[in-house]
């Protein structure tokens, strides 16, 4: 049976961490095309990882060419000697766990759901979807400053809190300073990525993967890009992110590298560089063997935020060509994209019914 559409309100019902189920509801068991075809601990090398050490000095160029190079072949790709002090990558880490690790009406006290500025939510915060992804999550909203709504910020489990506010402006930190090397991969200068991003927004996401009954058949995080300009995402040893560069054809499963960030060009991004730099297609799987956290932080432009390749990236003179007809606002092209999800999943509902009626009518042999 087709699983009907279950509306965001109704996802408590879910909660996965209550307790495993011995197998999994239909409502997470996704269409044959979209289940993992590799393993979640089959590691691959191919994402090139970037050490970021001597990057105001001399190893300035070395890092400019290897981004260059990962942006254009992935648009993913692994940083070290990031900068960001282990202590605070590992009380983030920790204090993520025991937030998940809480009951659920602890949990549910910051409850996302209504359209609430950041909270708890299971499966997903965006609305329609058919098949519900593997995982819970916490969102803060922690840029721009002003925006900022502590009450939406968890108080427990102690310590949180603070250590989230140090998180959140480290990585703002380190954010800027890998789009100020993406700028200069595309020979501009190194603010016109965050100039055009007019003020930047961050978001950081949570994502606790439960231990799965049967992880074949179900994704943790179902295929998407990332629509902002630029997430770094750390992830703990278990394995689970996979990319691919060739449309879904061939997925290989992210290394997890300890203390290291995954650098993702998002969408607004790659418009930016007119199409030169990729944002990668990625998924997260699960397993049976045991749960898994990854922190997602999101940068991404002001929402009036112009997508627009940036002046000077498109080379005329060599016969290159705009690929975007016309200027369009990051909000614009958010709604643009989520119609176009929509619609593709319900061409694809459309073509699987289609199929079912005609089995059914076939002739018995
Ligand atoms: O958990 C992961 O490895 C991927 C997370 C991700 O892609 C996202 O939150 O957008
Ligand atoms: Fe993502």
């Amino acid at each position: 049976m087709a699983p009907t559409a279950v509306v965001a309100s109704d996802r408590p019902d879910f909660l996965v961490t209550a307790e495993v189920p011995k197998s999994l509801q239909s409502i997470f068991i996704r269409d044959e095309d979209e289940r993992p075809k590799v393993a979640y601990n089959q590691f691959s090398k191919d994402i090139p990882v970037i050490s970021l050490s001597g990057i105001e000095g001399a190893e300035r160029g070395r890092v400019i060419d290897e981004v260059s190079k990962a942006c254009s072949e992935w648009g993913i790709f692994q940083v070290v000697d990031h900068g960001v002090p282990k202590e605070l990558v590992d009380s983030m880490t920790r204090l993520s766990r025991d937030f998940f690790a809480l009951p659920a009406e602890e949990k549910l006290k910051y409850d996302m759901r209504g359209g609430k500025r950041g909270g708890f939510v299971v499966s997903s915060h965006l609305q329609g979807e058919s098949v519900l992804d593997w995982r819970e999550i916490c969102t803060y909203f922690s840029y721009p400053l002003h925006q900022r709504d502590y009450s939406r910020w968890p108080v427990k489990p102690d310590g949180w809190r603070e250590i989230v506010e140090k998180y959140s402006e480290a990585l703002m930190g380190l954010a800027c300073n890998m789009l100020a090397i993406v700028s200069e991969a595309l020979g501009l200068e190194s603010d016109a990525v965050t100039k055009a991003c007019v003020e930047m927004d961050q978001k950081v996401v949570v994502n606790f993967y439960p231990k799965c009954p049967e992880p074949d058949m179900t994704l943790g995080l179902k295929r998407h890009t990332d629509p902002g300009t630029i997430t770094l995402l750390l992830q703990d040893q278990v394995g689970g992110l996979q990319a691919t560069k060739d449309d879904g054809k061939n997925w290989i499963t992210v290394e997890p590298i300890q203390g290291a960030f995954v650098v993702n060009l998002g969408d607004h991004m790659h418009y930016l560089s007119n199409g030169k730099f990729k944002s990668a297609d990625h998924q997260a799987v699960v397993n049976s063997n045991s749960s898994r956290l990854s922190i997602a932080t999101f940068q991404n432009p002001a929402q009036e935020g112009i997508v627009y390749p940036l002046d000077g990236v498109v080379k005329e003179a060599e016969g290159e060509k705009c690929f975007m007809e016309e200027p369009i606002t990051f909000t614009q092209m958010y709604t643009r994209k989520m119609s176009r999800d929509i619609e593709l999943a319900r061409q694809k509902k459309m073509a699987k019914v289609a199929e079912q009626e005609k089995s059914r009518d076939l002739p018995m042999m």
